[in-house]
């Protein structure tokens, strides 16, 4: 059965703006130096203060937190976590460094490289979302953020803070929209993997591991290709975001 985003996409008839470039759309990783933006220390620092949320076993490390179940699939839970993201300067301030001084400009090489050198902004979601997901048997069903009212003109950005190695629990993401070849993204801390996630579908399975998986996602609108002002009728929570203009 269609999601009920996935309804309320087929009542929404076009989105906006000029469709984002095909070279933009593809699956790509980038990596970012950890020492200068640590946002894996951010994170751990932020749940040491939070034993609402769960609590550090052994030696404090990020796969070690023994957080609680719910976390992960419960609406509430969920929002709580968000509240104290949004709450959490050190964190937030990493995490803008991150996409205005390396991303940003990132994407704006991209597009000159494609003859697209119009100035713009970027509109990046803040805050971003973490996710903890400690070991049980619960999933994230496929799903593609169009569902969440994300425009085309969007790019998926999404990031492990724990161990691929230890956790073995990623994002799978197609290739391209419906072609439901499935990958597990395969990068650790220090990698971001950029995808189309508007349209390409993703998902979670299970962490059966004995270890957390913590990963941080955001989206960046590409102006031009991005409208601020459209929002999928029906959809009432989206991500709030911020606007920087790039340098050329
Ligand atoms: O990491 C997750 O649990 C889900 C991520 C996701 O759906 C996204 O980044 O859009
Ligand atoms: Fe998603």
């Amino acid at each position: 059965m269609a999601s009920k985003g996935e309804r309320l996409l087929l009542g929404a008839g076009q989105m906006p703006a000029r469709p984002l470039p095909p070279e933009l759309r593809r699956q790509e990783v980038l990596r970012f130096e950890t020492a200068r933006f640590d946002l894996r220390r951010a994170v751990a620092e932020m749940l040491r203060a939070a034993p609402d949320l769960g609590h550090f076993d052994d030696d404090g490390s990020l796969e070690r937190f023994a957080g609680r179940s719910e976390l992960f699939r419960s609406f509430p839970a969920r929002q709580n976590l968000h509240r104290r993201v949004a709450a959490s300067d050190e964190l937030l301030g990493i995490y803008e460094d991150l996409v205005r001084q390396e991303l940003v400009p990132w994407l704006q090489q991209r597009l000159n490289a494609l003859g697209d050198a119009d100035p713009r902004s970027f509109f990046y979601q803040y805050p971003p979302t973490l996710r903890i997901q400690p070991p049980s048997g619960e999933f994230k069903r496929p799903h593609r953020d169009a569902e969440y009212g994300h425009q085309i003109g969007e790019l998926n950005f999404w990031m492990p803070l724990t161990d691929y190695s230890l956790t073995q629990t990623s994002l799978w993401v197609e290739s391209s929209p419906d072609a439901g070849d499935f990958q597990a993204l395969a990068i650790d801390y220090g990698e971001i993997a950029m995808f189309h996630g508007t349209l390409c579908q993703h998902k979670v399975p299970a962490n059966t591991s004995p270890y957390t998986r913590v990963s941080m996602d955001f989206r960046i609108g590409v102006g031009g290709y991005f409208d601020p002002s459209w929002q999928l009728p029906g959809i009432k929570k989206v991500h709030l975001r911020r606007e920087v203009r790039a340098d050329q």
